[in-house]
């Protein structure tokens, strides 16, 4: 039989679907439509059941969908319902922010180790997060069996960082180095480069 491959822009719609069934369900709203969840994100009703019978028939016609049940599905497509243990790798400016940032918490996402190789950082806290020593790297990732990491150290630094978190089983990398890393095939990374993000405003108003 031939697979059918969910496109990359319908794996990038579920968070938000996920978000809101969560504010839905926190409002206690027990049925929505494919209409009202993509009036609420701006998406059009036909690509939102589109995007969800890719994972099977969550909603019924002329009712819609249980606000619990998709969630719950949700939960388990994008991989919520695990208890993941995230290593972050460079507790500068941007790491700590991360570590600091409330809403992982709300996905069920937590950043549970910081290490960095600044002395003058380790040993100390970011909220509950202690930072270790970089040179704890191996140990912890093969100890606790992280399988996430996040990079937010200096470009010139983050390839040797990856080679050291994929060489002990690491399997995903959220980079904020601003540099390509050089990964097996298998090795998931993604890249976040917020300079981007700003250069497409200018491009877009020198236009
Ligand atoms: N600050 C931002 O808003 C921002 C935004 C996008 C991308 N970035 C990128 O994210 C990375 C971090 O940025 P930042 O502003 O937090 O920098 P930073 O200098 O504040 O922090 C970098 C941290 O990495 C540590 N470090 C350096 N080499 C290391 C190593 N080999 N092992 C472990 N730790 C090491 C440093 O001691 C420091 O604590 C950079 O690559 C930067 O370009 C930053």
């Amino acid at each position: 039989m031939k697979e059918i491959r969910t496109p990359a822009t319908t794996v990038e719609r579920l968070p938000l679907y996920y978000r809101c069934l969560q504010k839905l369900s926190e409002q206690q709203v027990e049925v929505i439509s494919s209409k009202d969840l993509g009036n609420m994100l701006g998406i059009p009703s036909t690509q939102v059941r589109k995007d969800l019978s890719y994972y099977g028939e969550f909603g019924r016609r002329g009712v819609g969908y249980e606000v619990s049940v998709l969630l719950k599905n949700l939960e388990k497509i994008l991989g919520l319902d695990n208890d993941w243990e995230i290593v972050l790798i460079g507790a500068g400016n941007l790491g700590q922010a991360l570590v600091n940032y409330g809403n992982f918490r709300n996905l069920g996402l937590e950043i549970n180790y910081a290490l960095d190789v600044d002395q003058g950082k380790i040993g100390n806290h970011l909220g509950d997060v202690k930072i270790h020593s970089v040179s704890e790297l191996d140990d912890l990732v093969q100890e606790k069996d992280i399988r996430i990491a996040i990079v937010a150290v200096p470009a010139d630094s983050a390839q040797q960082i990856a080679n050291k978190l994929v060489a002990n089983g690491v399997e995903a990398i959220w980079n904020f180095a601003p540099t390509r890393l050089e990964v097996p095939e298998e090795i998931e990374v993604r890249n976040e480069d917020l300079s981007i993000g700003l250069i497409s405003l200018t491009y877009h108003l020198s236009e």
